[in-house]
């Protein structure tokens, strides 16, 4: 029962007054900290007592999630709100004071010695890392209806990308347990950060699959939760317009990952294990891992405390901009500059044209990819201090320039990469930068605005997701002496792309140069119209000459020889247009499907040599 305190402190809302019976002490709490916080309108239609109690009773579940699911409880979630809307209606530049220049960071190059080392010495460290997977987004641009990790990677063998990246993952931790002498074996951790939008669906994709191969245990789902929307500038919580009772609330964002990292008491268990870096990526680049060796070696050998991959951005493309941020007072960061904030700073700051390429054809800001790693120790220090909250943003579609009201209401967002926003200027801040074919095709866009990209710009689709795999394969046995034939150009979905030689491989193959051009020796080439896809570990291929389509499956045991001339009618691509409703949703976003003619496939199921020829 409500004490007298309380009784008085409420009397001013008396449609909660009346309600106070109905509540907990916890519940009472609650109540006055909505009252404290400018809510009391949240009350104003809930009838008397005896009415709707077992909805009253689950506003206050409600609120009892949003107060503690939130860094400083809902308290501070609104009076950051009044801050940054009011900070938004007088249009106040997040960047005041800052002027932007160009960073410098580090360069990789593939295939170069400097390259060829960042990697054996990132598969050294990989064994003291944990892996963060941030995949709570709905993926509107994308509008696909599953969730974007079980989207095939490509659609030669199917492999979907959770399941590219836990194979990844486990083909590092093998090799990095090798390396290491003191002969323990370690796991490394894979933690994936869902939200109620891809949470069961994540967890039904790992548990139907045996999560992949990897031990269950190694895997943590960690479920972010929404935020509640804003109705106006002061803040005032948004009620469902169907339901009373309940607030509305939106996505937000995933620089969440680090509080919930916080509060999983995880850090602190891998620093006990010995653990030394945590790397975050996002949900569908299919091409990361071919730069996540080099980049840890980078991080290790520079001993970063944030290291950013980078690849070179096209202007006005939809990647933020790594940029180093001056303040008038002399301190600097190097810095995310998202890439609809890119265009206005630069403007304001003494770069009339804005968002441009430069001589290169390239912005000079390097483009984020939004793979960071951080450095255990630090980066759980710096949680310590701020509980793993992020600087946070306010995005509201005013009604009119008077800014006053709002089209729909809004909610504060966070980014993953704004962490380095807290950090003292001590803390070592650097970036690295890759080729584009090697690290960063992510699909993020529907066909129809695919095709709409500006020429020349990444179209980031299913379609060229899936191509740029089969490039980077290319290019990378080219580079390890194989003549893999020059691609044709093809117009799919309504956008021109490079089709290669559909050239996969198991991560447990080749994870590393190094590796790879051990697996290669000898005259080898592949035509253009050929499919190639190695799933075994212990394949080698030796004066091959490839013309169609080759699979080779294998146990580890067996020690396989690909070569010879090996040729067939092969695998053919046919025209899919992404209306077709027929077709499956995962294959139509393509805008093409294989039709398997003919091919060589083996399958090694023993241990012992075997050789491979037509
Ligand atoms: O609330 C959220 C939102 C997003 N996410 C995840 O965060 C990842 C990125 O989300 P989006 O694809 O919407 O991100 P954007 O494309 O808008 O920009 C992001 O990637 C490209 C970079 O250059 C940008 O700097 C970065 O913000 C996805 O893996 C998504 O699943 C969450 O986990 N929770
Ligand atoms: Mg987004």
């Amino acid at each position: 029962m409500a004490s007298t305190v309380d009784s008085n402190f409420f009397s001013s809302v008396p449609a909660l007054h009346s309600n106070l019976g109905l509540l907990s002490p916890d519940q009472i709490e609650l109540a006055k900290i909505l009252l404290e916080n400018g809510q009391s309108h949240l009350f104003q239609q809930w009838p008397e007592l005896g009415v709707d109690d077992k909805e009253k009773l689950a506003f206050f579940d409600q609120i009892a999630r949003l107060n503690s699911s939130y860094p400083g409880g809902l308290a501070a979630y609104i009076k950051t709100a009044k801050e940054l809307l009011a900070d938004s209606k007088v249009g106040k530049n997040p960047y005041d004071g800052f002027s932007p220049s160009v960073p410098s960071g580090e360069n990789l190059t593939f295939g170069t010695d400097n390259f060829i080392e960042m990697e054996k010495r990132g598969v050294v460290e990989a064994r003291n890392a944990a892996f963060v997977l941030v995949a709570g987004g709905l993926g509107e641009r994308l509008g696909y209806n599953g969730i974007k990790v079980a989207l095939p990677r490509e659609t030669t063998t199917g492999t979907c990308f959770l399941q590219h990246y836990i194979e990844s993952i486990l083909a590092l931790q093998e090799a990095s347990n090798k390396i290491d002498s003191d002969g323990s074996e370690r796991d490394i951790p894979f933690i994936i950060m869902t939200s109620d939008d891809t949470h069961s669906r994540t967890l039904d994709l790992l548990e139907l699959n045996s999560y992949f191969g990897m031990k269950p245990t190694q895997v943590h789902l960690l479920k972010q939760e929404k935020v509640a929307c804003l109705d106006d500038n002061d803040a005032r919580l948004a009620l469902d317009p169907h339901n009373k009772y309940s607030i509305q609330t939106k996505p937000h964002g995933h620089g969440d990952v680090h509080s919930l990292l916080y509060s999983s008491g995880l850090l602190h268990k891998w620093l006990e294990a010995g653990l030394k870096w945590v790397l975050f990526f996002q949900d569908t680049n299919g091409l990361l891992f071919n730069a996540i060796p080099a980049s840890l070696g980078v991080s290790a050998t520079k001993q970063y405390h944030v290291n950013s991959l980078a690849v070179p951005r096209k202007a006005k493309e939809a990647i933020g901009g790594i940029t180093k941020l001056t303040h008038v007072d002399g301190r600097s960061m190097v810095i995310n500059v998202e890439y609809n904030q890119l265009d206005p700073l630069l403007r304001a700051s003494g770069f009339p044209d804005g968002d441009v390429n430069c001589e290169t054809g390239f912005s000079p800001f390097p483009g984020n990819i939004n793979q960071l790693i951080l450095e255990l120790g630090p980066y759980k220090d710096e949680l310590q201090k701020t509980g793993g909250a992020i600087k946070e943003f306010v995005n509201p579609k005013y009604k009119d320039s008077t800014k006053t009201a709002f089209k729909s209401s809004t909610r504060l967002e966070c980014m993953m990469q704004d962490y380095p926003k807290t950090l003292p200027p001590t803390a070592r801040v650097g970036f690295t930068v890759m080729d584009i074919w090697l690290a960063y095709a992510p699909v993020k866009n529907n066909p129809e605005d695919a095709a709409k990209v500006p020429k020349g710009n990444p179209y980031h689709s299913a379609t060229s997701g899936e191509m740029a795999i089969y490039r980077a394969n290319s290019l990378i046995l080219q580079k390890a002496g194989v003549k893999v034939e020059e691609p044709v150009k093809q117009v799919l979905n309504g956008q021109e792309v490079e089709v290669w030689s559909r050239i996969t491989w198991k991560p447990k193959w080749g994870m590393i140069f190094s590796d790879i051009k051990k697996k290669v020796s000898g005259n080898c080439e592949v035509s253009q119209r050929s499919t190639m896809a190695i799933k075994g570990r212990n394949v080698f291929i030796k004066d091959l000459s490839l013309d169609g389509a080759l699979i080779v499956d294998s146990i580890d045991d067996a020690e396989v020889k690909l070569g010879g001339l090996i040729k067939n009618n092969g695998w053919t691509m046919e025209s899919v247009d992404y209306k077709d409703t027929s077709v499956p949703e995962e294959i139509r976003i393509r805008g093409f499907r294989f039709n398997k003619v003919e091919q060589l496939e083996k399958k090694l199921t023993q241990p012992g040599k075997f050789s491979v020829e037509d």
